[in-house]
């Protein structure tokens, strides 16, 4: 039902993988990746800075506390975000960080573009997770180029939006669900994401559900080495519902959990609008709008 794409077949414009992941793209909205440049071990190592920052005393994690901040750059605790207005805020924790432009850059002042804030603890987590930063946004653009030409468009359509991306790379961090979790509780209650693609790097457990069109959940499980991709909804708004951002959302069970997703934001001043539409849709409104709507901390009022 989800497509199993090669990355190195898609990076060479195979027939059959460009056809699964224009299906992917329309049906599910759901896709794994393997065999691409970052290795399984790879994965595991980043996944593991995560848990050893998320596993430090609070007292630690709350100097990079985002709440004291106007924006999304840091440390979230557990319920600082709310992404489903009729669930309770989600109980995972998030460290989240950005692609920060030069102080000489206009839109430098932007939330979107904040400076990034390091934790003093545990060594060598910058260089882990810049370093991933950037595989990963390389993988990311081509994964974007292979859809782009996998649903009729110019591989380039969306990618050379991406100058200056808003991109963003979160570790997840799902504590054993909570005792007194009920029924609007969840590690991330049911949301789209927000942006073109996700590229998720899961610990291997499975925890994450897709809503099927027909209203069903269906679990997805990623393998060593392997990608979760999912689409937002900028790319279904810019391909003009070719591409399809599904909901999904992780309930959480008895064991801890760590994910890693990077979402694909593209620059600020790019029109996600489909193409001949007489509306522009500004990609960093919309963000910015999304933001403002999820995070607890940076609610307009
Ligand atoms: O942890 C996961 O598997 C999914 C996380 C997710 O959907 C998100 O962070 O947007
Ligand atoms: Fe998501």
């Amino acid at each position: 039902m989800i497509p199993r794409i090669d990355f190195q077949k898609l990076a060479a414009g195979d027939t059959d993988t460009l056809q699964a992941v224009a299906f992917g793209a329309r049906d599910t909205g759901f896709l794994l990746l393997e065999n691409t440049p970052i290795s399984a071990a790879r994965q595991q190592a980043v996944l593991a800075a995560y848990l050893r920052f998320f596993r430090q005393d609070p007292a630690v994690k709350s100097e990079v506390d985002m709440a004291r901040t106007g924006s999304n750059r840091g440390w979230g605790a557990s319920r600082s975000e709310q992404v489903d207005p009729v669930s309770n805020p989600d109980y995972k924790e998030v460290f989240d960080c950005g692609v920060p432009l030069p102080e000489t850059d206009p839109l430098s002042d932007l939330p979107v573009y904040a400076p990034n804030l390091w934790p003093s603890s545990p060594a060598g987590f910058r260089q882990t997770i810049e370093a991933y930063f950037l595989e990963a946004r390389e993988v990311a653009m081509e994964v974007l180029r292979g859809i782009a030409w996998a649903i009729g468009h110019d591989a380039d359509a969306f990618a050379d939006k991406f100058a200056r991306p808003m991109a963003l790379l979160r570790g997840n961090y799902y504590p054993p669900r909570p005792i007194w979790a009920g029924d609007r509780d969840f590690g991330i209650a049911t949301h789209t994401d927000y942006g073109c693609l996700t590229l998720l790097a899961t610990d291997g457990r499975g925890g994450l559900e897709v809503e099927l069109r027909d209203g069903s959940w269906h679990s997805v499980q990623g393998g060593a080495g392997v990608f979760i991709i999912n689409f937002g909804e900028m790319l279904e708004m810019w391909s003009g519902g070719a591409v399809k951002a599904t909901p999904h959302r992780v309930v959480g069970d008895a064991e801890e959990r760590i994910s890693a997703p990077l979402f694909f934001n593209p620059d600020y001043e790019a029109n996600v609008a489909p193409s001949g539409s007489d509306n522009p849709i500004s990609a960093g409104q919309h963000l910015s709008r999304r933001y403002a709507e999820t995070y607890l901390h940076m609610k307009n009022g």
